[in-house]
């Protein structure tokens, strides 16, 4: 297999640090240099215990893409920047692997458009642990015949957006095999607001953030006389690397956006 050269965003980040790491454990992978906030002109070896590589950190995405020439960024950060980052990346013929979540419909679409105009591929991936991937697969055939649901996110309490990515995208591979339909009492009343949740297309979402959590979710399934419940634990960011490996690997084949690790596993 030809060497992939990677770029990570967000190297200091709790995600980032274990990107950094796969790209330096990985034989076939060359960590290329990675994109910092701060410790422009460093190598990354200098600024943070752990890192054998001596990679270049830039802050400039556009100079950092240029100088590496860089197969692939990984873009693990926040929405508006990861999204500033898969723009500019496929602009420069860079494939940007996402992790980041919070994305909006509208971000989609227009990664889309402009992954399949520049004919390169794109990976955007609310979660990379392959269990998780498996609970949202097992979700979605088993709404077939329980179609009252809640989802039960868990993660730290350092959590930038709620809804969690994967609390999303569960509930939309559901809704692409269930009708749009009302839980509960149709007269239920929120004496706190919130209390229900929230929904999409019907399906509630409950987001809980605790100090000592990782990301955990189980889905609740309800029908007469009994229930299901499938639930995925990450108790270490390590989970979530297979799943990082192999959307490098896969993006690299592809021409336009996949959305979900679930359509490069099959
Ligand atoms: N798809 C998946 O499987 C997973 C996805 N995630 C998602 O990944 C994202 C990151 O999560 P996590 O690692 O926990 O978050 P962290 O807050 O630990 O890391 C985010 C990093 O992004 C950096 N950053 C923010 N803005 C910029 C910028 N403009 N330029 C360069 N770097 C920037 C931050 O830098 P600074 O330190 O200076 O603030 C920080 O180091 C989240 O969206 C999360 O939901 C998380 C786990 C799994
Ligand atoms: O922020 C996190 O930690 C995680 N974010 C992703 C999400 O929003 O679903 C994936 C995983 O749950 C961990």
């Amino acid at each position: 297999m030809d060497s992939i050269k990677v770029v990570v965003a967000g190297p200091r980040g709790r995600m980032g640090r274990e990107a950094v790491i796969l790209a330096e454990e990985t034989s076939h992978f060359e960590l290329a240099g990675v994109l910092d906030r701060k410790n422009g002109g460093e190598k990354l070896n200098e600024i943070a215990e752990g890192f054998s590589s001596s990679a270049p950190i830039y802050t400039d995405l556009k100079e950092c893409l240029f100088e590496t020439k860089a197969d692939v960024l990984i873009d693990l950060t926040t929405p508006e920047t990861g999204m500033l980052h898969a723009k500019t990346a496929l602009e420069m013929g860079v494939r940007p692997v996402v992790g980041t979540t919070g994305f909006t419909e509208d971000n989609l679409k227009e990664l889309q458009e402009l992954s399949e105009a520049k004919g390169l591929g794109v990976i955007i991936a609310p979660n990379f642990a392959v269990g998780a991937v498996l609970m949202m697969k097992f979700s979605q055939m088993a709404a077939k015949y329980f179609p009252d649901i809640e989802i039960i996110e868990q993660h730290h309490d350092q959590k930038l957006d709620a809804p969690s990515g994967t609390g999303v995208k569960t509930a939309e591979m559901i809704s692409a095999v269930r009708e749009e339909k009302k839980q509960g009492h149709p007269n239920e009343k929120e004496t706190l607001a919130g209390a229900r949740g929230a929904s999409y297309n019907g399906i509630r979402i409950h987001s809980v953030r605790l100090p000592g959590l990782v990301a955990h979710q189980e889905v609740l399934f309800g029908g007469e006389g009994q229930t299901l419940k499938i639930r995925h634990d990450s108790y270490d960011r390590k989970s979530f690397m297979s799943g990082v490996k192999l959307s490098c690997e896969q993006v690299m084949k592809l021409d336009t956006l996949v959305y979900g690790l679930e359509n490069i596993i099959e």
